[in-house]
């Protein structure tokens, strides 16, 4: 069977650009798909010269160098990944999808669940491929755990999960212009890592998706300095009685252990070698005496990639098929988390200036 063909727009040259362009490049033993870096969409044509030469090696034809107008209209691309600040999420994925391309928009989707809303009525309106960039739900060792703890039962019943990702980001040596630090590009914690601890809670602690999930309820607090949140703690209840309390600092790193998921059985711990939530690599399950039951450990290695080429797959494999929305990332999962964003800024009076929305 022929592999599926995707042909990209990486709007942006920073920093998770240069990490996406580089596993779509990496040589791999077999291949999922093929994809083409057909346009890098750029706010100046040297840094767009100097990106495609440093990154867009192993075969790949030289892409065009263009602006991010030119670059979602291009006629080589079937769709665009967006790699830009929090702040341009819509703007560029509400163009893309009026330009009629499918779309991989990195985390958050948006600012709030209003232009999310918005940006996944016109895709499905349009009957285009959105997605937001949740990297991790497409880890194996990911959909394993979901395996092992909602299909196996490894655990039993849960009852509750601790999830913590903090990054010390020494946010004082940081310049103003920062996207993490500055409040005009909805910087904070809450936005930039807080998705991926809900995203945690989204997998493990619940085994419905989207619109279908379990009732639940947030209580949170917020530490905020310079307009963006330093700390961020919520506790999420469910109806049935389970609870989770998501985690998220830029002021300290991650615990060793940044997931702990308990249930009548034992717990299932999550690490990650980097301290990153982003991109677990461990897992330890121990079991209670009563059972008798060994521990089970388990490491795995990225090895040459960094771990986003199983997103790009799966977007390949999906649009190949006809689909309009990932399984693994549903539309009503993202609207979901960014609801209860926007519940933890609502509970902590936390507005982003020069927003749309707000
Ligand atoms: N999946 C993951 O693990 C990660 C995801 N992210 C997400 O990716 C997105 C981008 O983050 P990151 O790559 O770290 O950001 P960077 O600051 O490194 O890069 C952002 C790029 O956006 C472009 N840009 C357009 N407008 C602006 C603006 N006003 N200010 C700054 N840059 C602008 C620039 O590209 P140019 O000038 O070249 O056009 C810049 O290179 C965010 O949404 C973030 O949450 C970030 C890190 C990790
Ligand atoms: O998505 C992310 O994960 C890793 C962090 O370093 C980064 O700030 C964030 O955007």
């Amino acid at each position: 069977m022929s592999l599926p063909t995707l042909r990209w727009a990486v709007l942006g040259t920073g920093f998770i650009s240069t990490q996406f362009v580089q596993d779509i490049c990496e040589e791999k033993a077999a291949p999922k798909a093929n994809h083409i870096i057909s346009v890098i969409g750029v706010s100046t044509t040297a840094k767009g010269e100097k990106f495609a030469n440093e990154y867009v090696v192993n075969g790949q034809a030289k892409p065009k160098i263009l602006s991010y107008e030119e670059a979602i209209t291009d006629k080589d691309v079937d769709i665009v990944y967006i790699g830009l600040p929090h702040t341009s999420h819509y703007e560029w994925t509400i163009k893309s999808l009026e330009a009629g391309k499918h779309v991989l928009c990195e985390k958050p989707l948006a600012v709030n669940r209003k232009q999310s809303l918005e940006m996944v009525e016109l895709a499905r309106s349009k009957k285009l491929f959105l997605m937001e960039a949740v990297w991790t739900r497409f880890f194996p060792i990911i959909l394993e755990l979901q395996k092992l703890i909602h299909e196996d039962k490894i655990i039993g019943d849960l009852n509750r999960m601790v999830c913590d990702f903090s990054i010390d980001m020494g946010l004082d040596k940081l310049g103003p212009e920062s996207r993490v630090k500055n409040p005009k590009y909805a910087g904070g914690a809450l936005l930039d890592i807080g998705v991926y601890t809900l995203t945690f809670w989204r997998l493990f602690l619940d085994d419905q998706f989207g619109r279908d999930t379990t009732k639940f309820e947030v209580k949170s607090f917020q530490t905020i300095e310079n307009g963006i949140d330093v700390v961020s703690s919520a506790i999420i209840k469910h109806a049935d009685g389970k609870s989770a309390i998501c985690i998220n600092s830029f002021l300290n790193n991650s615990p060793k252990e940044m997931v702990r998921i308990d249930g009548e059985k034992g717990t299932v711990y999550i690490g990650g070698d980097r301290r990153l939530l982003s991109e677990p690599s461990w897992y330890k399950i121990e079991f209670k005496p009563e059972t008798g039951l060994a521990p089970i450990e388990k490491t795995v290695s990225k090895g040459a990639i960094n771990g986003l080429i199983h997103e790009a797959d799966a977007c390949a494999k999906d649009i190949a098929e006809g689909k309009t929305e990932s399984s693994i990332c549903p539309l009503d999962e993202t609207l979901l988390v960014m609801e209860v964003l926007d519940e933890i800024r609502a509970q902590n009076g936390l507005k982003f200036p020069e927003i749309k929305y707000e």
